[in-house]
């Protein structure tokens, strides 16, 4: 106990020196004083074997997260913006995050972050601060990109609190290429089971030019088991760099005829996350904006005027140079479903001037959270 305390306190002046906030010490310390620590104690983080199956409560798992990470700047708060609360519905809203997560062997041996301390990088903690940000928002669906934990840390603890995941690498990650690295990345798409039934899966290895490609999707039918609705869900990740806009265009192309089939021609509701890699301006996002599956973009209702993407949602500085992008989007069926709130952005002052990731935030990409209901509930309520 005398040692643990004594690592605290080191840790607290670790901190002052860095010149961050010191809530999470704070609450490492009362923990510290008040039990046998979680910190001392790492049942669910350090045993995520698959065999183990018991349920974890979400509130400790989110502890073991804290207590990992007292030594870190706290948390940046994010709000929700309310969108739509003129219809009652009688379910509870969807609630849906994308985010690219940052593949562990990318960040370490690809992306040549050239700001970002590499301690910030350590997966052990940035893992932890992976797993805070989704249990902080507790989505019911989940899309993840540059997945390359999935075996050992995101399906064991998910499938604990209650996901059903599945995930689908790319054929030739450029992950394998690192060192030491922890196998491919790819997409992961989990679903709470309490609130929905998977109807069909597939997986697609998208094609461009009739030629298949390193890039996939991963495409699912789930029934809500309050309203019996159908909703169609789609997670991706484009070919990343210029120069390779019209391959992600023609990657784009495959995917909508995918959905138009998967959905029975635009009759199931659909929900498209994914790191378009593309910004508006590109054509593979006015392909998507122009469909015949009615899809709008959920984050430009956080503009004043409803009609314009957020600034960025990728915001780094690499050693070839600084790169602010908006490259991540959730696309939704614009006259069958609702977006009820989504969650704000970092500011600028959040992110900081050695942009992400960091020490406080684990990831290049911003999670981009929204709350979704049908417009047409059988009940009649909206
Ligand atoms: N062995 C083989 O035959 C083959 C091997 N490969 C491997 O795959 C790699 C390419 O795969 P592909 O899927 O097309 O990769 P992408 O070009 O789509 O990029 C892969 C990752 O690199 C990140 N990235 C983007 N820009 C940069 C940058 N400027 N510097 C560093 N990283 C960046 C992307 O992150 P984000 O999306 O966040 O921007 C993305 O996750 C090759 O380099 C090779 O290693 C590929 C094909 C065949
Ligand atoms: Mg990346």
């Amino acid at each position: 106990m005398l040692n643990h305390l004594w690592q605290v306190f080191k840790d607290y002046y670790k901190a002052c020196s860095m010149g961050n906030g010191t809530s999470r010490l704070y609450s490492a310390l009362a923990k510290t004083l008040n039990s046998s620590a979680a910190s001392q104690h790492r049942e669910y983080l350090e045993s995520p074997d698959p065999e183990h199956l018991e349920p974890i409560d979400p509130k400790e798992l989110l502890e073991e997260c804290r207590a990992v990470l007292h030594s870190r700047p706290p948390r940046f708060q994010r709000d929700f913006v309310d969108l739509k609360t003129d219809c009652p519905s009688s379910h509870p809203p969807i609630r849906v995050m994308q985010w690219n997560i940052l593949a562990q062997a990318l960040g370490e041996g690809k992306d040549n972050f050239a700001q970002c301390p590499v301690e910030a990088l350590k997966w052990e903690e940035r893992k932890c601060l992976i797993l805070e940000e989704i249990l902080a928002y507790q989505p019911d669906i989940l899309c993840l990109q540059e997945v390359d934990h999935y075996f050992d840390t995101f399906q064991p603890l998910l499938s604990r609190l209650g996901y059903r995941g599945t995930f689908f690498p790319k054929p030739w990650s450029p992950c394998l290429d690192v060192e030491h690295n922890n196998g491919p990345d790819g997409c992961a798409l989990f679903f709470l089971q309490n609130r929905f039934k998977l109807v069909h899966s597939t997986n697609i290895r998208l094609t461009a030019m009739a030629l298949k490609t390193n890039q996939v999707a991963i495409v699912q039918t789930l029934e809500c088991k309050e309203s019996s609705q159908q909703l169609c869900v789609a997670v991706t990740h484009l070919k990343a760099r210029s120069g390779w806009e019209q391959f992600r265009s023609a990657q784009g192309c495959d995917l909508l005829r995918n959905l138009q089939n998967l959905t029975q021609g635009a009759k199931i509701p659909l929900i498209v996350c994914g790191d378009f890699n593309a910004e508006p301006t590109e054509d593979v996002y006015k392909n998507f904006a122009s469909s015949s599956l009615n899809l709008s973009s959920a984050y430009k209702l956080l503009s004043p005027d409803g009609q314009s993407e957020p600034p960025y949602t990728s915001w780094k500085i690499r050693t070839s140079g600084e790169y602010r992008h908006t490259l991540d989007y959730i696309w939704y069926s614009k006259h069958s479903l609702s977006v009820r709130a989504a969650l704000d952005l970092l500011t600028e002052e959040q992110i900081g001037a050695s942009r992400l990731p960091s020490f406080n935030y684990p990831s290049d990409h911003l999670s981009l959270v929204c709350d979704f209901s049908f417009n047409n509930e059988p009940d009649g309520l909206s």
